[in-house]
């Protein structure tokens, strides 16, 4: 049988899980692909870890990355190591040298995804990244493969399993944010920098991948609307409660219902209850994609975690290892619509906006003037008045656009009787 060689960058929560996955599975891989998958090397950042419970030979680490993508003996490798740099170049010398490269690097695909692409397609050799999406969940494959013949309108859903993981943990045991990012980070859902995923750095990497595949037009990073979650607060989650729903950080990339500009965003929303991505727990993911012939699909799984993580990238392994025996490279990128970015002041959608108010008359009607000079329509008004004689009042609006409901904030902040604007956040879902 043929020996197919694999170098594997990084040995962190995804590496280790994926040494692991090969040595024990070894012989299964092996029929499946027609080749023994055998591991050539690890790139490490220090030699003297404790890495027994791999169950890899302990001489195939190594500090010396640019040398392990370069040996001859090296027929693919996985980047696991994340960041920009060194994974770039990295990436690109093993491309270079007619190695295939996966990544679960969603930061650098979402940087710098179309010179990747162009610089396999240059050297003939594959890239693919499933798990730098929704982790273990198949969701990039069925988007370039299976339904690529369709016209995809909209991809919304959950794509960070440590934010979900934190809003869950407010939402059902009352916990603190610090309290439960420090739970995420200890079961390896976290990025190294968790701020990262806080403050929606991470979903919004992913939703640019998403868009970019879903509408065939190139979309980086940079053109994602990014707000995170780190200003969500007890009383925001306590307040999405109260009216029968819950907070969620969601990505959303969609087409403009008139033209061809392309809007993606990321930012905490309040949705319904009964809504499916409600039931998302923990670090789970969850991604609907609308397109126009097949209709309503959910993608539902594992977001994060070291073990679902590397399922995803050994699928990737098993693909390319099946190529190379065939001599063939798998469908690359299709960027050719050139789509312009639908400007974040357009966006459409409901809002709910908390305020703390003096509790004397004429407040509300002056509330409601703000929102009636910007054209934003009110659709509930909820009063919580306390002993103090302040007064919260929650307006849930109609749908209105980013910058009907920016000048109806500003609006209300310059009220007398308004003390402040204490949170705005979308209504997704309805
Ligand atoms: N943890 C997760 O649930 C998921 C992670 N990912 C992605 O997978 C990648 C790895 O993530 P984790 O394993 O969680 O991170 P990690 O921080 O646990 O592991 C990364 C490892 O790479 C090592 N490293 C850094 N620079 C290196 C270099 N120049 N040479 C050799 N080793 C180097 C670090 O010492 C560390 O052990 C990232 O791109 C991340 O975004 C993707 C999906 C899920
Ligand atoms: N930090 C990421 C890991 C997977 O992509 C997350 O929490 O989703
Ligand atoms: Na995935």
């Amino acid at each position: 049988m043929n020996t197919l060689r694999v170098a594997l960058l990084g040995c962190g929560v995804v590496g280790s899980e994926i040494a692991r996955q090969m040595v024990e599975h070894a012989d299964d891989l092996a029929a499946r692909v027609g080749a023994r998958l055998e591991l050539a090397g690890i790139a490490v950042r220090r030699l003297d870890r404790d890495r027994s419970d791999t169950g890899v030979d302990p001489t195939l680490f190594t500090t010396d990355a640019v040398e392990l993508v370069s040996r001859d003996d090296v027929d693919a490798v996985v980047e696991v190591i994340g960041g920009i740099d060194p994974a770039r170049s990295l990436i690109l010398t093993a491309m270079e040298q007619g190695k295939s490269v996966v990544t679960a690097n969603k930061a650098l695909l979402a940087d710098d995804g179309f010179a990747l692409h162009a610089a396999a397609e240059k050297h003939d050799v594959d890239l693919y990244y499933e798990a730098a999406v929704a982790g273990a969940i198949p969701l990039l494959r069925p988007l370039r493969e299976s339904l690529v013949g369709d016209h995809v309108n909209r991809v919304l859903g959950i794509v960070n399993g440590t934010t979900n993981y934190i809003l869950d943990q407010m939402d059902t045991h009352g916990a603190g944010f610090a309290e439960a990012l420090e739970e995420a980070q200890a079961l390896g859902y976290a990025e190294a920098d968790p701020t990262t995923d806080v403050e929606g750095y991470d979903a919004a990497a992913k939703a640019a991948i998403l868009a970019g595949i879903a509408f065939h037009s190139p979309v980086t990073l940079a053109d994602v609307h990014r707000e995170g979650m780190s200003g969500v607060t007890a009383s925001d989650v306590a307040s999405a409660k109260a009216m029968g729903s819950v907070v969620k950080l969601l990505a959303i990339c969609e087409l403009a219902p008139e033209g061809d500009a392309v809007g993606v965003r990321v930012h905490p929303a309040m949705i319904p209850r009964e809504h499916p991505l409600a039931g998302v727990r923990g670090a789970y993911n969850a991604v609907f994609v609308e397109a126009e012939y097949a209709g309503q699909l959910m993608f539902y799984g594992p977001g994060a975690g070291g073990a679902p993580t590397a399922s995803a990238v050994l699928g990737d392994v098993v693909t390319v290892a099946r190529n190379r025996l065939g001599g063939v490279t798998g469908p690359g990128g299709s960027w050719y619509a050139e789509r312009p970015v639908r400007p974040t002041g357009e966006t459409v959608t409901r809002y709910h906006i908390s305020l703390d108010v003096a509790d004397r008359p004429g407040v509300l009607a002056a509330v409601a003037a703000v929102f009636a000079e910007q054209g934003v329509s009110i659709e509930t008004v909820r009063q919580r008045t306390e002993d103090s004689g302040d007064a919260e009042l929650v307006v849930v609006t109609h749908q209105a656009t980013d910058d009907a409901l920016s000048a109806t904030v500003r609006g209300l902040t310059d009220l007398a009787t308004v003390r402040d604007v204490m949170s705005v956040m979308r209504v997704e879902g309805e």
